[in-house]
């Protein structure tokens, strides 16, 4: 069965060039890069409220919100899943200190 999340994946790039008035993908990214990562940060404020209210209903919600327009943005970016499965991968074969050497670099 094909992954949920490579799925939407799939269906958010296609929904790229599609008309803003009938596609919120679209229309997201029409309004350009700066508003998909405002719109990411505020869905990440509100997971962060949600998991300190322990709503567990809501954390979901806003947590499937959250990566939603995590896709977006990657996608706007020429960016894919794949990429960000890739660097989690390389941490993996890491050593915790290599792994953190890694990232201030
Ligand atoms: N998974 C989602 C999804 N999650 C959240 N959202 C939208 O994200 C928005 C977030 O809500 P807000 O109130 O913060 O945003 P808003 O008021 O609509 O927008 P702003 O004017 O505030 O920027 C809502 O409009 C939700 O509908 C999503 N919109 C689309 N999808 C999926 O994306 C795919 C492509 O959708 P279309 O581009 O609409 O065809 C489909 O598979 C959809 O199911």
């Amino acid at each position: 069965m094909a992954d949920m999340l490579d799925t939407l994946e799939q269906t958010i790039r296609a929904r790229r060039g599609a008309d803003p008035s009938t596609s919120y993908v679209a229309k997201l990214i029409h309004r350009g890069r700066a508003k998909i990562a405002q719109k990411l940060g505020e869905e990440a404020t509100e997971t962060v409220i949600a998991a300190i209210q322990d709503d567990r209903e809501e954390l979901t919600k806003e947590a499937a919100d959250l990566v939603f327009h995590l896709i977006v943005l990657l996608a706007d970016a020429g960016l894919s899943l794949d990429d960000v499965r890739a660097e989690l991968a390389r941490r993996e074969g890491m050593s915790g200190l290599e792994e953190k050497a890694s990232r201030a670099d």
